[in-house]
């Protein structure tokens, strides 16, 4: 009889993710974040001789950045917001009411200042911005926070709060391609290193409704997407675990960042799925990490 056991059951079992009851919301074990931290230090290593600025965000953002980045255009059905009571105690006695009832106590709640990060790099760009005009050879930042993105999944490489490493590039056009170009390689040969069988591919982002599925096309058409996939779930969907990003001059517009010459500065990232390399290695080399080649121990353990 075929086993029904999937990846996520088997990493339940051995402890390594923690169900919580949501779909995509677990905990992590022990080991889990060692190998995270590994890898981490390892991304450090590649990206060190550029000598990114390191930045770090909590998980959440001002509300008024995030609706001013355009994120409610393309991405509504991914966005979490942060509500809260901000009622008087009758208020609090009809709160408890209704959850006593099982009742929605939640219509009650109101928005609050605070968003729920989508992608490491959306703080960042007004803060680049209130700095001035960038310096002639541009900025580079190193970041990395927790995201949330409202996409409930089975997938345990789909889930809804993970962790995304981030180096964000501002510049001139010719400065921000020539980064993203060199990524392009530095991840392959990095995911080589950890021994893991990739595939580079155009890719496109979810764009929500119709105008999105136009928007998608045009973000393939000029390539300003490129996936490092790796199969986790499935050998014929493998999974984006690194990302190389071509803002063009988006965010620069948006936030108003201008380059030394005058011109909108342009923007790219590289995004590394935190949790999404850590399962790759797990899938590929198995669940005890003592067994793993000497060659990816060394990579990631020295
Ligand atoms: N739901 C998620 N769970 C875990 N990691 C994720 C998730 N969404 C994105 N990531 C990681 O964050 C990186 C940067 O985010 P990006 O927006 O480019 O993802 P994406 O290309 O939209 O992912 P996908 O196509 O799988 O939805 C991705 O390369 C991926 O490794
Ligand atoms: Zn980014």
């Amino acid at each position: 009889m075929p086993s029904t056991t999937t990846f996520l059951d088997e990493l339940f079992d051995k402890g390594l993710l923690i169900d919580t009851g949501v779909d995509g919301l677990y905990g992590r074990s022990g080991l889990f974040e060692e190998i995270g931290d590994r890898f981490q230090a390892l991304v450090t290593r590649y990206g060190a001789e550029d000598e990114p600025e390191v930045v770090r965000f909590p998980p959440a953002m001002s509300r008024q950045v995030f609706e001013k980045s355009g994120y409610m255009k393309s991405f509504p059905q991914l966005a979490g917001t942060v509500h809260c009571f901000c009622g008087s105690p009758a208020d609090h006695v009809s709160l408890l009411q209704t959850i006593e009832a099982k009742g929605d106590w939640t219509e009650g709640q109101k928005a609050s200042e605070i968003v729920l990060t989508p992608a490491a790099c959306y703080p960042l760009y007004p803060t680049a911005a209130k700095r001035g005009q960038l310096p002639a050879d541009g900025l580079l930042f190193d970041l990395m926070s927790y995201c949330f993105r409202h996409e409930p999944s089975k997938d345990p490489a789909r889930q809804q709060m993970f962790r995304m490493r981030e180096f964000v590039r501002m510049g001139t056009p010719d400065q921000v391609t020539e980064f993203r170009a060199k990524w392009l390689e530095r991840g392959q040969a990095l995911i080589g290193e950890l021994g893991l069988p990739l595939k580079l591919d155009v890719a496109n982002d979810p764009f929500f409704g119709r105008t999105g599925k136009m928007l998608a096309v045009n973000q393939r058409d000029q390539r300003l997407k490129f996936e490092l996939l790796i199969a986790i779930e499935s050998e014929e969907n493998p999974t984006a675990c690194l990302s190389f990003n071509y803002h063009q001059d988006h965010f620069g517009k948006t936030f108003e960042l201008e380059s030394s010459d005058g011109e909108v500065a342009h923007t790219a990232c590289v995004g590394f799925g935190h949790e999404r390399v850590i399962l790759a290695l797990l899938k590929h080399h198995g669940t005890d990490v003592k067994t793993w080649p000497q060659s990816v121990r060394k990579a990631l353990w020295g």
